[in-house]
């Protein structure tokens, strides 16, 4: 099989993306998923995108983990999906489309994704972190110098010690100011580092206004690949609007044959 695919990153979380309308990907093959998102024996990515038609929306988002499993809800991804649409002629600026935790809208503009978020109900205060789910789960922990912090030691650490099978995201925060939040990401299913998490750096800005660390209605966090602004509103203790903000952009395409 020959297949046409196209590279894009999200403030460096970075996907293979693949128009699927067809339906002609083998989307149970978990190893050949993996082996496209290696990045010594295939393409090389943090996870594997497919575009796909539904009937009520304008497409459908499938996205699998570098180890080759259907992850839960993408936030970077989510965003690149929408200018991979958008490039592709399916949309103009604004879209609603389905996702694995539900309908999302986006708009974008030049780069730039907005991309709205699942509301966030419950957030689950633990001694020294908080644990929310924002499409994916995440627990946020403040730590004291970030830059040389062991994030895939301490990361590994929490998500297979304290979150049973299912596992979790690891999100390690530093303020910066009164609004700007610096946070380095242990992901499940890539089982590393990344460069950044979209529903990573959501929870963030809400575990951080839950704290009472952000007194407005949005936080800019700095991921190591890049910026990002979170928006929400929080009305009896429901977190609304909640938006993903920042670039996503096309890196190459190519032809990959299996
Ligand atoms: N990179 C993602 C997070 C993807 C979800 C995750 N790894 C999982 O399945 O738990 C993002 O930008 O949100």
């Amino acid at each position: 099989m020959v297949a046409t695919f196209y590279k894009y990153q999200g403030t460096g979380n970075d996907f293979i993306m693949i128009d699927n309308r067809e339906n002609f990907f083998p989307q149970m093959d978990v190893k050949l998923v993996a082996l496209l998102c290696d990045r010594k024996f295939g393409i090389g990515a943090d996870g594997l995108i497919l575009l796909e038609r539904d009937d009520t929306y304008d497409f459908r988002m499938v996205y699998f983990n570098s180890d080759g499993k259907e992850g839960s809800m993408c936030g970077n991804g989510g965003r690149c999906i929408v200018a991979f649409a958008n490039f592709l002629g399916i949309i103009g600026e604004r879209t609603n489309f389905i996702a694995v935790d539900g309908p999302h809208s986006a708009t974008v503009n030049n780069d730039v994704v907005s991309l709205k978020m699942q509301e966030v109900y419950k957030l689950n205060k633990k001694p020294n972190a908080t644990f929310l789910n924002t499409g994916s789960p995440h627990h946020v922990q403040l730590v004291n110098e970030l830059d040389t912090f062991n994030v895939v030691k301490e990361g590994s650490k929490l998500r297979y010690g304290i979150y049973g099978a299912s596992g979790c995201n690891i999100n390690f925060v530093e303020q910066e100011s009164s609004d700007t939040f610096n946070v380095r990401t242990y992901e499940r299913g890539v089982e590393d580092e990344t460069l950044s998490c979209g529903t990573g750096v959501t929870a963030v800005a809400l575990a951080m206004h839950d704290l009472g660390k952000v007194k407005g209605n949005y936080a800019h966090i700095n991921a190591e690949g890049g910026k990002l602004k979170v928006d929400f509103d929080f009305k009896n203790g429901v977190y609304t609007e909640i938006y993903l903000i920042g670039e996503a952009k096309q890196v190459f395409k190519g032809e990959i044959t299996w």
